[in-house]
């Protein structure tokens, strides 16, 4: 799915009006009616419905939403904010149609507002300020966000919540704009609603499907996409019949060291259970008991150390190698990774410490084989690009490294993204907070191999790669619940997530 900006929602709603045969004033109906929809499914009439509309279309939708819901005999009052006396032609409409229904509960605010009582059982609907907003909010405005979000009132916001800007909040001021308990959002997601700062606006949103043309959504240009579960159906190369090991790869995993052995555990069982053909773990010597055991499935090659990753080791019999979990950044470790990394001339996955030490020697970063993988969290991302203020700019300059070094990125957290190095930014779907456990990043790591290894292309292989882990955490997530869950859960829970995926709905 497409994530457009507001200045093309703003062209995809007059495309659909012009090529579509729909008047602007009844596309704005059907948005209406989706959105009261959306309302009264789930808040009965014993609530009060308060609304506050604004100037333009977002104010337009608002007022309609208000005649539905009083035609349905809810209890209904509305604000609408008229300061410049300037307002669009639907929104004057749905004035007219609203002041027709016969509405008693109208208040037109040019100056002063007197703000009635908002109680816990009522329902604020937000429709100040939608695609349309162009600059911070600030004066009146800004005091009648202050004090929505100051009441007890639950707020269902229109489109978006009112001063949230569709991307860049940078320049924002933050203490301006409606905290909304749920988004009716109109078609399409907005970019900044996947950005963790912004979760105290919108953590909870729903798509209105209003029927904008699929034309100008199919040819309008994006660097931004959620990534959507038929596509990756789609990507699953089905086993033939007389396949065998050797048409799944042999993937080499480098990881593990004295105490972090777990890491290249939770890295080869999900790797094994992702389909490869073969996996060899290199490991050093105090692991070679630990995976044997738990992970006999893995061939396991010592490395000559005890308790470190100190040597490099030989790469012609692999397709595909990842490198990082558990690894420590000793200096023995980080010298032989730089240089088993530098060398690299297969398919590779970096993470964890991996990424750590190029961090530190940062005049390696140059050597890292093209489209290689690189699979870091927040911080470690940061120790790439350096200290990044918001969630923007941060997947500004993952966008610039990704470029600079033609490597993929995988950013990980809520709303995963992959970066690829021409800069299409994938977001993932499937996730939970439940993952936020020590070691389900080496889970993705095993997987990534695993698909890498198999022949899937690196693009491919990061997005049905983090969509399968986000899937099997979901699983897990139903099966031991948030709290409980382990990224060994997340391994057990891969099965169900493969089997979803790939029997037929
Ligand atoms: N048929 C359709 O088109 C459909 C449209 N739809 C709905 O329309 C919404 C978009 O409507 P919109 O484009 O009218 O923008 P909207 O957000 O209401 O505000 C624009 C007004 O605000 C003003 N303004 C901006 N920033 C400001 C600020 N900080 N402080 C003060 N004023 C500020 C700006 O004027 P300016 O001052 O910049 O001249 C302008 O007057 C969209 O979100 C969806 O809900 C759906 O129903 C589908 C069908
Ligand atoms: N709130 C969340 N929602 C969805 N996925 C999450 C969330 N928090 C963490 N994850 C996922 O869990 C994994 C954590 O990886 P990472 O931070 O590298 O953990 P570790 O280093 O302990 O293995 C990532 O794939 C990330 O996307
Ligand atoms: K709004």
């Amino acid at each position: 799915m497409k994530i457009l900006n507001c200045k093309q929602q703003k062209e995809a709603d007059a495309y659909t009006i012009e090529h579509e045969g729909i008047l602007s004033i009844n596309l704005m109906e059907k948005a209406a009616g989706m959105l009261t929809e959306a309302i009264t499914r789930r808040w009965d009439k014993s609530h009060r419905i308060v609304v506050f509309a604004g100037p333009g279309n977002n104010g337009g939708d608002a007022l309609a939403v208000a005649r539905m819901l009083f035609l349905k005999n809810y209890q209904v009052e509305v604000f609408l904010f008229n300061v410049t006396g300037q307002l669009s032609e639907e929104c004057l409409t749905n004035i007219r149609r609203l002041k027709e229904s016969g509405f008693p509960n109208y208040t037109e605010v040019s100056s002063q507002f007197q703000a009635p009582k908002l109680t816990e059982h009522d329902i604020v609907v937000d429709g100040l300020f939608g695609s349309g907003l162009n600059r911070p909010l600030n004066g009146g405005f800004a005091a009648v966000v202050k004090f929505i979000n100051a009441s007890p009132a639950t707020v269902v916001s229109i489109d978006v919540p009112s001063g949230l800007m569709g991307e860049d909040n940078s320049y924002n001021v933050r203490q301006n704009i409606i905290q909304a308990d749920l988004t009716l959002s109109i078609q399409m997601p907005k970019l900044s609603f996947l950005f963790p700062e912004n979760e105290e606006f919108t953590s909870h949103w729903e798509l209105l499907d209003i029927g904008i043309s699929r034309e100008y959504i199919a040819q309008a240009e994006t660097r931004y996409f959620i990534t959507e579960e038929q596509e990756m159906r789609q990507l699953i190369r089905p086993r033939r019949t007389f396949a065998h090991k050797g048409n799944f790869g042999h993937g080499l995993l480098i990881a593990g060291s004295y105490g972090m052995g777990g890491a290249a555990v939770l890295a080869a069982r999900a790797c094994m259970r992702s389909g490869i053909g073969l996996l060899t773990v290199h490991s050093p010597i105090c692991n070679h008991q630990l995976l044997q055991t738990i992970v006999p499935e893995a061939m396991v090659q010592d490395d000559v150390h005890e308790r470190f990753f100190a040597e490099p080791t030989d790469l012609d019999n692999y397709q595909a190698m990842a490198i990082g979990p558990g690894l420590s950044q000793e200096e023995i470790t980080a010298q032989a990774a730089l240089d088993q990394v530098s060398n690299c001339f297969i398919p590779l996955v970096l993470d964890a410490d991996a990424l750590n030490i190029f961090s530190a020697y940062r005049s390696y970063l140059n050597r890292l084989p093209k489209h290689s993988i690189l699979t870091p969290h927040v911080k470690e991302l940061e120790r790439l690009v350096g200290r990044c203020s918001n969630s923007f700019e941060r997947l500004s300059k993952a966008k610039e490294l990704a470029g600079e070094l033609q490597v993929y990125i995988i950013l990980k957290g809520a709303w995963t993204t992959v970066i690829t190095p021409e800069g299409n930014c994938y977001f993932n779907p499937t996730g939970n907070p439940g993952m936020a456990t020590g070691g389900s990043g080496d889970v993705l790591t095993g997987i990534l191999l695993s698909l890498l290894a198999q022949g899937y292309t690196q693009e491919e292989a990061c997005r049905l790669g983090v969509y399968i882990h986000g899937l099997a955490g979901d699983i897990a997530c139903m099966r031991m619940g948030e709290i409980s869950m382990t990224a060994g859960d997340i391994v057990n829970a891969l099965p169900e997530a493969w089997k979803k995926l790939t029997t037929s709905k």
